[in-house]
């Protein structure tokens, strides 16, 4: 889910209606469609507008003075004009017009420019984009997310991020995390809404007074904390990774390792150099040097790009859905330079996720929590739906494969209570009927529609990073698949031995429970300096784990393993004869 700045639907739309003689036979010509619109055009304008704003994502960003083989630009009156079309569209649908960039064209003296449309927020019912924070130890995390969501610069010395550790852990409405995590606010207008009374941050009132609130997921940085890094990563389902690197110690320790992970989940990556008011001019460029060179690598495959201007994060965030665009800020958090760039792209980054509102419900637990006076908390990501306070979703699955009814009792988005949540935001619910003990982080919350089934077995493509020797059928490894982080064990293969660099097909066997595994969602199987990607293919049914061969019993399509074992027994058929 991304920007949609082209609009292709006002031209077609309109000249297919104009035709058809519904805009009194006036052609709307791209670039002159916000001049002045009659009533009929403005109204289909807005049509169009609102359309581009639905499902989820309450904002399009709409480009003014460009059009499909037409010279771009518009003269300064045209500019006012479609200006005003568009803050009076802006007004009819509930929206805030913001300008986010205003050019003009050297060689025509011609204008164009890119609005940002965000609708104004109602019932507590913000926007939400997910942003993992990674880079080694010493980047200057803490100290970035200290200033940007408490808009004090730091001293050097680590002023920043006291204010952060502060209420790191606190424990509000029950949702606390394992990995740190911190909010900064937007408002309709694109405004920053934090502002901390005495050093502190209350969510809910930054919640309810934004239209789109991006979370800071911070992630250790400490090669001693992978793990959790690497569950933040696939548990809390980012949008985006920010990997952090400090201009005078360079790409050092962890963060190769860092932005490989977030290659291999396909989480978009952009990049922040800090300390630049620290840092001599020859290192400074020998960090970003050496930086682009690796990202352009065979093994990253990105295109860098350095963020220098307003004009230059407009482009950025709004073609950032490419996961190949690496955007690059060089920031100081100490004299606050070129902060704004970043705050600013925040500002337009959206959720990748799509809500999936008509699909059923389904919620992945990634912590629980037991809250004096509350009860059985969990918190999570909706993937798809509509949860509402007082459904009845089925849990599960339990160290049997079962699922049991549980009725919701209230919802929390960022400690702000609410009635409902929809796919790609995270809540947390407290829930009826159950102890905290019966709950694990990996289970789900989904609707009886979905008839979830539990795998104890299920088959991945995966591709082996690293790993000193040969791996073959038995060896067992911790598999981190969504928010489901358990040893499995190998119980076939598609190869004898897979050795780093290979491919195969793998089925694994998780050792402890059953899991609600969805077939696509990408996995990290790693164990010491063993690491493999991949993707999960097929998830074989917690009864399937036993019968014999049920995928060609019930006329479906072979995994590889059956093909395989089809081939060799083939084969050996034919040997014997
Ligand atoms: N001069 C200068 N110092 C900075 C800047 N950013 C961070 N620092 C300092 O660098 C030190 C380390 O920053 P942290 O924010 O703790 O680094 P971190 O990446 O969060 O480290 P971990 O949380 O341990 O992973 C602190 O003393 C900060 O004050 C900057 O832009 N300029």
């Amino acid at each position: 889910m991304a920007h949609l700045v082209d609009e292709p639907m006002i031209a077609n739309d309109a000249q297919s209606a104009a035709s058809s003689g519904q805009f009194d036979g006036v052609s709307l010509s791209r670039k002159l469609a916000y001049v002045s619109p009659s009533h009929t055009e403005f109204e289909q304008l807005c049509v169009n507008l609102s359309k581009r704003m639905g499902q989820g994502v309450q904002e399009a960003i709409v480009e003014l003075g460009s059009g499909e083989a037409e010279e771009p630009g518009l003269t300064a009156d045209e500019m006012s004009a479609s200006v005003a079309t568009v803050q009076s569209m802006a007004v009819q649908l509930g929206a805030d017009c913001s300008v986010l960039q205003r050019q003009q064209l050297p060689a025509s003296g011609l204008h164009t420019a890119k609005l940002l449309i965000r609708r104004k927020p109602a019932n507590g019912d913000f926007m939400e984009v997910r942003v993992a924070v990674v880079g080694n130890v010493d980047a200057g995390k803490s100290t970035l997310l200290g200033v940007l969501t408490h808009g004090e610069l730091d001293n050097g010395r680590g002023f920043a991020r006291q204010k952060l550790f502060r209420h790191k852990h606190e424990a509000e409405s029950g949702r606390t995390s394992s990995v740190g995590n911190d909010i900064l606010g937007f408002n309709s207008k694109g405004e920053v809404v934090n502002a901390p009374t005495h050093g502190q941050l209350d969510w809910q009132r930054v919640c309810e007074r934004s239209a789109k609130v991006v979370t800071f997921i911070d992630l250790a940085g400490h090669e001693r904390y992978l793990k959790t890094t690497v569950f933040g990563m696939t548990g809390h389902s980012p949008d985006f990774a920010m990997l952090m690197i400090g201009s005078n110690a360079g790409v050092i320790g962890m963060t190769k390792e860092h932005l490989g992970l977030a290659l291999a989940l396909n989480v978009p990556v952009f990049v922040v150099v800090t300390k630049i008011d620290m840092c001599p001019p020859n290192v400074l460029d020998e960090t970003l040097r050496l930086l682009q060179k690796i990202l352009r690598s065979s093994g990253c495959r990105k295109i860098p790009v350095m963020v220098n201007t307003p004009d230059d994060v407009v482009c950025s965030a709004t073609n950032f859905t490419s996961e190949r665009l690496c955007p690059i800020f060089r920031v100081s958090n100490v004299t606050g330079e070129n902060l704004s760039l970043l705050t600013q792209f925040l500002n337009l980054l959206t959720s990748r996720t799509d809500p999936c509102l008509t699909q059923p419900a389904e919620f992945q637990i990634d912590d629980t929590f037991s809250v004096p006076g509350v009860g059985t908390v969990v918190s999570g990501t909706c993937n798809k739906g509509i949860i509402r306070v007082n459904d009845v979703l089925l849990l599960g699955p339990d160290p049997l494969g079962k699922f049991q009814s549980i009725p919701i009792k209230s919802i929390h988005r960022k400690r702000l209570p609410v009635m409902e949540v929809v796919g790609s935001q995270t809540a947390s619910f407290s829930l009826k009927k159950i102890k905290r003990s019966q709950i694990r982080k990996g289970m789900v919350l989904v609707s009886p529609l979905l008839e979830p089934t539990a795998c104890w077995e299920f088959e991945a493509d995966v591709l082996i990073l690293h790993h000193p020797t040969t791996i073959s059928v038995r060896y067992q490894a911790m598999v981190h698949v969504g928010p489901i982080r358990q040893t499995a064990t190998i119980v076939q293969m598609s190869k004898e031995h897979l050795r780093t660099g290979d491919k195969a097909s793998v089925r694994f066997r998780f050792i402890k429970n059953p899991e609600y595994i969805k077939i696509g969602t990408r996995l990290v199987f790693r164990e010491g300096k063993t690491k493999a990607v991949g993707t999960v293919t097929v998830a074989h049914p917690h009864s399937s784990c036993v019968a014999q061969n049920p995928r060609q019993r019930n006329g479906k399509k072979p995994s590889p393993f059956q093909q395989q074992h089809h081939h060799s027994a083939a084969s050996a058929a034919k040997v014997q004869s």
